[in-house]
């Protein structure tokens, strides 16, 4: 730690933490875990986010495996080369919709790499367990094709036919070289293809789509645990979303379910407190309104919560009209990394007088305003998929169900304590963000058992210790 803390700009120390992980794997897994909220901001967002836009020209060795339109037919044969053969946890991307930085092609690779160191620190799952996987489809971002140290291929994103059959074969290959069990989670596929990819791997593997999904899962914990602060159940609130995509429409649908199961009415019903706005239109029936201030206005809602990957949307005027409506504004602003974000902490509880119960994606240092310091709390799914994947290769799940959101979401959520309440928290620490990986994992896999998806039997007695006893750990052994 000694080390790292000597470099002053996060980009040098998320290159010393690259180089870590490639020389001793085990010391990079126990710095990140003895400090992880002092690391996670390195090996994560926001410094990945700068990480994977300057890829090429901060490249080393070789991280993860590259599938590219090349080797098409070869895909089996490709993921042969992996060195590791028992692989529990993929996490896949196309390069297209980099946290809110668009389309970086091979250059995400950052982020299953990153993603999974998260999986091992966070969850516990064994490295040697991981897989991070780019497919380079090609890239629209045309800086990159112009830049001599682009690592990919230097052409147009193939589309429709060819880029379905491409991924079919990724996903063939994967259920027939690692079995029915192995996890593939979804990170930042584009809209329009993200949506396709869950909803048709949904019914025959066990896919995860981190953005859709875990982002539901975590913004619902900390919409559990808010309403601790605010008094009242969810079905009091109304919910203005700015950004109808992944995170948007994934966050809404969980909120609803869980809304109809709390209130017995149906999800249609629960959907009528949930709005949705993107560049262009509304979700529900209204007359049209150009800006998010007269939609906070018009809407009233108690929950405003920004997923359009498009920074400083959140003006004064909007805080400030959120603040005039309710005693206690739930604000959240989701975009990664930091540039992306629609406020900063400071904004919010400034042009809020202190009142805002504010989360963001990427980490906010703590504000002073008026004597009193406010911790803002950190709405990643970070949180989750960590956990949420261990409970279900412990339970050898073979689908994921929305329950098991729902399930997740209520473990983290009571993970919350009073203290953390006490300074304005959604989310408990990362600091014990192992102990929290195994009370989500527990839950999850409880729910799998629950549901019959679950295949390792006979369920252990105890999920908790269970979930810890798998735990990966970077011990230094004594041999002596
Ligand atoms: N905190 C967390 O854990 C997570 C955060 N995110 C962040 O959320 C952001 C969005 O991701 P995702 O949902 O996957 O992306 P999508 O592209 O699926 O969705 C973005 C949405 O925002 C809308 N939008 C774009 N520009 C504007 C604008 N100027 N005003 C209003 N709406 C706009 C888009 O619609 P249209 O273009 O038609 O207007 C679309 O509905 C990213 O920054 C990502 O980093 C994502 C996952 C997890
Ligand atoms: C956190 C995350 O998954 C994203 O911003 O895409
Ligand atoms: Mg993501």
């Amino acid at each position: 730690m000694h080390n790292i803390r000597q470099y002053q700009v996060p980009l040098q120390k998320y290159m010393a933490m690259m180089d870590l992980q490639e020389m001793n794997e085990r010391l990079f897994y126990k710095l990140l875990i003895e400090n992880v909220e002092e690391l996670l901001p390195v090996v994560y967002t926001p410094t990945v986010g700068e990480a994977c836009q300057k890829y090429g020209s901060i490249f080393r060795r070789p991280q993860g495996l590259f599938i590219s339109l090349k080797e098409k037919g070869k895909i089996l044969e490709v993921l042969k080369n992996w060195p590791e053969r028992n692989i529990q946890v993929i996490v896949v991307t196309d390069g297209e919709r980099i946290l809110g930085l668009g389309d970086l092609g091979c250059q995400g690779m950052g982020i299953p790499v990153g993603k999974l160191s998260l999986y091992t620190a966070l969850g516990g799952v064994r490295p040697s367990a991981c897989l991070p996987v780019t497919i380079d489809v090609g890239t629209n971002n045309e800086k990159l094709l112009k830049d001599e140290f682009y690592i990919g291929l230097r052409q147009k994103r193939a589309t429709g036919q060819e880029y379905a059959e491409l991924l079919h074969e990724f996903m063939s290959a994967v259920k027939q070289i690692y079995g029915e069990k192995v996890l593939v989670q979804f990170e930042d596929f584009a809209n329009h293809n993200a949506f396709d990819l869950l909803a048709k791997y949904g019914t025959t593997h066990l896919v995860f789509n981190d953005d859709i999904q875990g982002t539901a899962s975590v913004v619902l914990a900390g919409l559990i645990a808010a309403q601790k602060l605010v008094g009242g159940t969810l079905a009091d609130h109304r919910f203005l979303f700015l950004g109808a995509g992944e995170a948007g429409t994934g966050i809404a649908e969980l909120i609803a379910l869980e809304m109809s199961k709390q209130t017995n009415v149906p999800v249609d019903d629960a959907r009528k407190n949930i709005w949705l706005v993107d560049s262009k239109p509304w979700a529900h029936e209204h007359e049209p309104i150009r800006d998010l201030v007269d939609a906070v206005k018009a809407i009233k809602p108690t929950v405003l919560i920004g997923t359009s990957g498009v920074g400083k949307t959140f003006t004064k005027e909007v805080v400030e009209a959120m603040a005039s409506l309710n005693e206690k504004p739930i604000i959240l602003a989701l975009s990664n990394p930091t540039s992306q974000s629609e406020c900063t902490a400071e904004e919010a509880y400034t042009w809020s007088q202190g009142r805002a119960i504010f989360a963001s994606g990427s980490p906010f240092r703590p504000v002073e305003y008026e004597g009193k310091v406010f911790v803002p709390g950190q709405a990643n799914n970070a949180y989750i998929f960590p956990g949420f994947g261990l409970g279900l290769i412990m339970s050898g799940a073979i689908r994921v169900h929305d329950d098991m959101l729902l399930a997740a979401s209520e473990a983290l959520a009571a993970q919350v304590t009073q203290e953390n309440f006490n300074k304005g928290l959604l989310y408990p620490p990362f600091a014990n963000i192992r102990k929290i990986s195994a009370h989500i994992a527990a839950d999850v896999a409880a729910k799998a058992y629950e549901l019959g998806l679950a295949t390792r039997l006979p369920q252990p007695d105890d999920l908790v210790k269970y979930a810890e006893s798998c735990m990966y750990s970077p011990a230094y052994r004594n041999y002596r």
